[in-house]
């Protein structure tokens, strides 16, 4: 079996762990394939480049043509529209989603100097930076996880905004001067999970890495930014959870500046209904839409 991935340290990294784990369930033999993708060779800002499916087209375009039989998203950064021919063969259990600041001297965001230099090249970041401290300076930067940390150890910026699910993945816990909590901090949809993709018909030959809890609650989270007609540079930010059977669906929508912002929040019993994560994004995303969403924030092209 052949898998795809990125050619970046974190795709490799969890492409790696996904191919032994497949390996280690099915017996099968597998090869890792590199794909180079628009969103890792491109120095553009991300918003620029328009977001949706940088990183992921090349890679849907190999599995197409039958050069690899799997590949794997971070599910983040993984299109909400379905792609023809293809399908979501699985979605592995959901490691951290909370984002991490990783800032010089130890310093956590309350400790931050005013005027201090922050990095993130995402929207949504870069609004929530603002809300919670107007007094420092936001700075967009690209690169991969390493480039950006190295900006803070070179003391080109005073710290960076980054997932805590890639800093693992990478063994660069230690640079985490705080994790940022997802009540006042929801990550991107996906953020943490992975997606592995398959040619429709060929599900089973990753469904044995399916973890049916995370897959609800990556859809739910998921469900809102198609249900916005959101990209995945919005400042949207999003969280669910499942307690003894009852989907928590949380999210926040920001405008650009971090001076305004609207929450949703609503629940469901999985059990309850045919489609949970359906149903509890509608909830959610009607009530963002109805108390003025797209006036707030630029959501971005439909996808
Ligand atoms: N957009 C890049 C990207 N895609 C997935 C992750 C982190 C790992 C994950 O969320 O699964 C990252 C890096 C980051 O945001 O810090």
């Amino acid at each position: 079996m052949r898998i795809g991935t990125r050619g970046s340290a974190l795709a490799v990294a969890q492409t790696t762990t996904v191919a032994n784990a497949l390996a280690a369930k099915t017996g099968v033999v597998i090869e890792i394939v590199t794909v180079r993708t628009e969103g890792d060779t491109s120095t553009e800002s991300l918003a620029s480049l328009g977001g949706t499916g940088v990183f992921a087209g090349a890679l849907r375009e190999a599995l197409v043509a039958g050069r690899v039989d799997v590949v794997v998203h971070s599910l983040k950064d993984l299109p909400t529209a379905a792609y023809p021919g293809l399908s979501i063969g699985a979605v592995p259990k959901r490691v951290d989603a909370r984002d991490a600041l990783c800032a010089r001297d130890g310093l956590t965001m309350d400790e931050l100097p005013a005027g201090a230099r922050v990095g993130t090249g995402s929207p949504r970041r870069a609004a929530q930076l603002r809300a919670r401290r107007p007094d420092i300076e936001v700075v967009d930067i690209r690169g991969n996880v390493d480039t950006r940390l190295a900006h803070v150890a070179e003391g080109r910026l005073d710290a960076v905004v980054l997932a805590a699910a890639g800093l693992d993945r990478l063994g660069r816990l230690g640079a985490i001067t705080e994790f940022l909590s997802l009540d006042g901090w929801p990550t991107a949809p996906g953020q943490g999970a992975l997606a592995l993709e398959v040619r429709e018909g060929d599900e089973k030959l990753v469904a044995a890495l399916n973890h049916n809890p995370t897959r609800t609650i990556v859809e739910a989270e998921r469900h809102v930014l198609a249900l916005l007609e959101a990209g995945c540079a919005a400042p949207i930010g999003a969280h669910g959870q499942i307690d003894d059977g009852l989907l928590f669906l949380d999210a926040r929508v920001y405008s650009p500046d971090g001076t305004e912002k609207l929450t949703s929040s609503h629940a469901l019993y999985v059990s309850d209904t045919v489609h949970p994560s359906l149903e509890v994004a509608e909830r959610v995303a009607n009530e963002l839409l109805e108390n003025g969403a797209a006036t707030l924030a630029p959501l971005g092209s439909a996808q």
